[in-house]
């Protein structure tokens, strides 16, 4: 069936989902509604929800969809794809993705479960809505870095060159504030040639300076068309703000989001695009902090790593260091036994830990070094923020966008774990602090993010000249999708702790679990 035929109120069952609470929302069979005056789609837009979610069937298709530039300008023309004539597509089986391809968000499921819930699948269509010459693009980068990043706009710029022939593309300068208080710069494939080998954002980044109609006003003044918005969940807020403006004004401007985050924390795509090669330099770090305590007698090394409600690269470069020691010891009847010594532990803010007593982190650490010698703490610097807060009396602060500043939890437990062994267990122990939160999101992607990087800005090229709008972009169990940027930005991705990844990470470290304490604090 076509979907976009689906669409139409005589022939489609509509499902309204009016609850805030996606993250916990299950599809309900029953709950299909086989209207006889089916809402039409403006109606559909004005409930809660500002996305549209199709059940096209009594099998429980649901399609949640991104709008369409045609949703507010019905009459817009369209055009056959450029691609139809491009060489490097010429032996593709099939270069356009069909209008009914979609992508499954859950793909374990049960004989008679009902087909769930599904995104647009991302890609080439068969018609554009901008002639080539028409289109002027420009792309923004907001919030902190990631690595990646410059490999996203370099992708979009050639991107749109290469592939459909578009040769105006604007830099805005220093995020969403550039839009009205910068000039912008020409982007071309031989400005942006190289830059995927460094790190950071050609573009520079800011925080806060959000003004939907400052941004929106601009676009208009800049006449330009599409927007490609790279940045994380406060910026894909801003994005949704700005479509919906430009939806209102009535303009043919197709708004699309690149999720960048290095925390990981964007709900619904597999992973962030910077994320594996932070997590690789994380690694380094952790490795440095073994050298450093298998060096010295009761060595404890603490690496505090990025990730503010988030604890996904603490917990991943720990699983993938997995210092696991091999150790030859001489048996009573003198012949030598192997045994595995555990060396980490990793602290995030989705688990809370407490220091004192039974089960706590410090007879943790006691049992460590009597046992191997020495041991690393892995700590993702949003975890303990309480305690930190507690101890330091501080003030709640806040950046430009609204977040809090976070207290420095590895200089914290530094000097925690120092005065517990050698003020209360006289025991002299060698403290290793590393803290290099910065160096793992400032370097250039690794190999696989490089392509992650550029399918990604492939795909929100292909979306925007295919006329949708208000999306974000993204792979969901490994197939790009378009998805409502509602979606991503209702409920953070934080990990947790009652899956089976950090049940595989405390089996792995052999780290208390920290659950049995009336001394825990709510983190
Ligand atoms: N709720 C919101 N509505 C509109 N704009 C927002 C909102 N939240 C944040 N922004 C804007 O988005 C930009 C980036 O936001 P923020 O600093 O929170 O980073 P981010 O995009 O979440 O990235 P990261 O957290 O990965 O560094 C800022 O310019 C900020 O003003
Ligand atoms: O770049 P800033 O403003 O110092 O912010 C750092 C924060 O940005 C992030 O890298 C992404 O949100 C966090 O992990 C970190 O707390
Ligand atoms: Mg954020």
């Amino acid at each position: 069936m076509d979907l976009s035929l689906a669409a139409s109120p005589s022939s489609f069952d509509l499902l309204l989902l009016n609850s805030h609470k996606f993250s916990s929302f299950q599809f309900n069979p029953d709950f299909s509604l086989k209207s006889k005056k089916p809402p039409t789609k403006s109606l559909f837009w004005r409930q809660n929800r500002p996305f549209r979610a199709r059940a096209l069937n009594d099998d429980g298709f649901v399609l949640e969809d991104v709008p369409h530039l045609t949703d507010f300008l019905p009459h817009l023309p369209s055009y056959p794809n450029p691609l139809h004539h491009s060489h490097a597509y010429a032996i593709v089986k099939q270069t356009f993705v069909g209008q009914e391809d979609a992508v499954a968000q859950n793909i374990v499921v049960h004989k008679d479960s009902p087909r769930g819930v599904h995104f647009r699948r991302a890609g080439p269509r068969e018609k554009v809505y901008f002639m080539p010459e028409e289109v002027r693009a420009c792309i923004v980068t907001c919030g902190g870095l990631c690595p990646g990043i410059n490999t996203v706009i370099r992708e979009i710029v050639c991107g749109l060159n290469y592939m459909y022939g578009v040769d105006d593309v604007l830099g805005i300068l220093g995020g969403y504030r550039g839009f009205y208080s910068k000039n912008t710069i020409n982007l071309t494939p031989k400005v942006v040639n190289d830059i995927h080998k460094r790190g950071g954002t050609f573009l520079c980044t800011s925080r806060g300076g959000h003004d939907t109609n400052k941004i929106v006003d601009n676009i208009q003044d800049r006449r330009i068309n599409q927007v490609y918005i790279i940045g994380g969940d406060g910026t894909q807020r801003g994005a949704a703000l700005i479509y919906k403006e430009v939806e209102k004004r009535g303009l043919q401007v197709a708004v699309a989001g690149i999720p960048k985050t290095i925390d990981n924390d964007i709900a619904v795509i597999d992973k962030s695009f910077g994320f594996d090669t932070a997590v690789e330099e994380a690694q380094r770090a952790i490795n440095a902090a073994h050298v450093e305590v298998e060096s010295v007698e009761n060595g404890v090394g603490i690496v505090k790593l990025m990730g503010r409600y988030s604890g996904f690269i603490a917990m991943f470069a720990t699983l993938a260091s997995r210092d696991v020691r091999t150790v030859l010891f001489p048996s009573p009847n003198e012949v030598l036994e192997k045994t595995l010594l555990q060396n980490d532990c990793c602290l995030i803010p989705e688990s809370p830990f407490y220091l004192e007593g039974p089960g706590g982190l410090f007879e943790f650490i006691e049992q460590r070094i009597k046992e191997n010698g020495h041991m690393v703490i892995v700590i993702a610097e949003g975890a303990g923020q309480e305690y930190v807060a507690q101890a330091m009396q501080a003030a709640d602060e806040r950046d430009a966008s609204g977040n809090r500043l976070l207290l420095d939890v590895g200089l914290w437990l530094t000097q925690k774990v120092k005065d517990h062994f050698t003020k209360v267990k006289k025991m002299e122990i060698n403290m290793k602090y590393i803290d290099p939160t910065y160096m793992i999101r400032a370097i250039p992607s690794n190999a696989s993010d490089n392509i992650y990087c550029s399918l990604l800005a492939q795909s929100a090229v292909h979306g925007a000249m295919a006329g949708y709008t208000g999306f974000t972009v993204g792979p969901v169990n490994s197939r790009h999708a378009y998805i409502p940027i509602a979606r991503v930005t209702e409920a953070p991705n934080t990990v947790k702790v009652t899956d089976r990844m950090w049940a595989r990470l405390l089996a792995s470290t052999n780290q208390p679990s920290f659950l049995n304490s009336n001394e825990m604090l709510p983190i």
